[in-house]
């Protein structure tokens, strides 16, 4: 009997959904079963047996997809961005009238990425000051990062947990936008940039010193262990887990 896991991926024609096409193919424990794009009816999914389906697909439809799969009994992988409380919220009430799916969404599945946010909410409580910086190809569509928010809420919490106040900042005239995005109270800065594909600068700051933390994704590959990782063990997380962090023992 075939043992392998039977995957879909949604967004198969897209930049991640082609390379975790190809990484699915390519593990021996794992079998693509389905890739469905924009206008493909997500019934195919159950029709073709599918045990877990990996979402990377676009902000404006993730969630719809996640609700699809959880209905048809489908465990998910979600690498789209774009989620927020209340959405995250939406599918683990759903998720309670399902036992045993298992939902997993992760702002970046890149190892490296992951440990940076982990080491950068770990810094947090010993800086008076920190911003976020996030570098990307120009054609991605939000902005800032997934990654950047989840690093910013990690921060924050932190920050929360010492007792520390906002970043220090005498700013009183500035031009709309100067000083980035204010997410969870951290300032995020978003670089669109022709040659770039993934990156993120943690800047950490005291009188007289700084840490910079800095993660680079140079090509797409860099996130698939990470989510090969979470299709393997998605099948045994029934509800809702947001981030890779929970996998990697840290
Ligand atoms: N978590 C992580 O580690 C990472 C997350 N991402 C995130 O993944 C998402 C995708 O990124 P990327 O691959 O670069 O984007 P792309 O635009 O290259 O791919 C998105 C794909 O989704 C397809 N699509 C749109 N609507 C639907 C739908 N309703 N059902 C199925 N497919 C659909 C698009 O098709 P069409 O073009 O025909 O509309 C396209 O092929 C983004 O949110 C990005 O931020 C990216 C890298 C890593
Ligand atoms: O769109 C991308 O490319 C990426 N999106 C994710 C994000 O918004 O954080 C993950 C990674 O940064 C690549």
């Amino acid at each position: 009997m075939d043992e392998r896991i039977r995957v879909a991926v949604l967004g198969a024609g897209g930049r991640m959904g082609a390379t975790v096409a190809a990484a699915v193919e390519a593990a021996p424990d794992l079998e693509l079963v389905a890739r469905l794009d924009a206008g493909d009816d997500l019934a195919r999914v159950a029709q073709a047996g599918v045990q877990v389906a990996v979402d990377f697909t676009v902000p404006a439809v993730t969630e719809v997809n996640v609700h699809a799969m959880v209905d048809a009994g489908v465990h998910v992988v979600v690498g789209t961005t774009g989620w927020d409380d209340a959405a995250l919220a939406r599918v683990r009430d759903h998720l309670a009238d399902r036992p045993g799916v298992g939902v997993l969404v992760a702002p970046n599945f890149a190892i490296g990425a992951v440990l940076t946010m982990a080491f950068a909410a770990r810094a947090a409580r010993w800086f008076e000051s920190v911003e976020i910086v996030e570098l990307h190809h120009p054609d991605k569509v939000d902005a800032p990062s997934g990654t950047a928010a989840h690093t910013a809420h990690g921060i924050a919490q932190a920050r929360a947990a010492a007792g520390l106040g906002p970043s220090p900042d005498a700013t009183t005239q500035s031009l709309e936008g100067a000083r980035g995005a204010l997410v969870d109270g951290v300032r995020v800065h978003a670089v669109r940039l022709r040659g770039l594909t993934a990156h993120e600068e943690v800047l950490l700051g005291n009188p007289g010193e700084q840490l910079t933390l800095r993660h680079d994704s140079f090509d797409r590959t860099s996130f698939m262990p990470g989510v090969l990782l979470a299709v393997r063990r998605v099948g045994a997380l029934p509800g809702l887990t947001v981030g890779l962090e929970h996998l990697l023992d840290l």
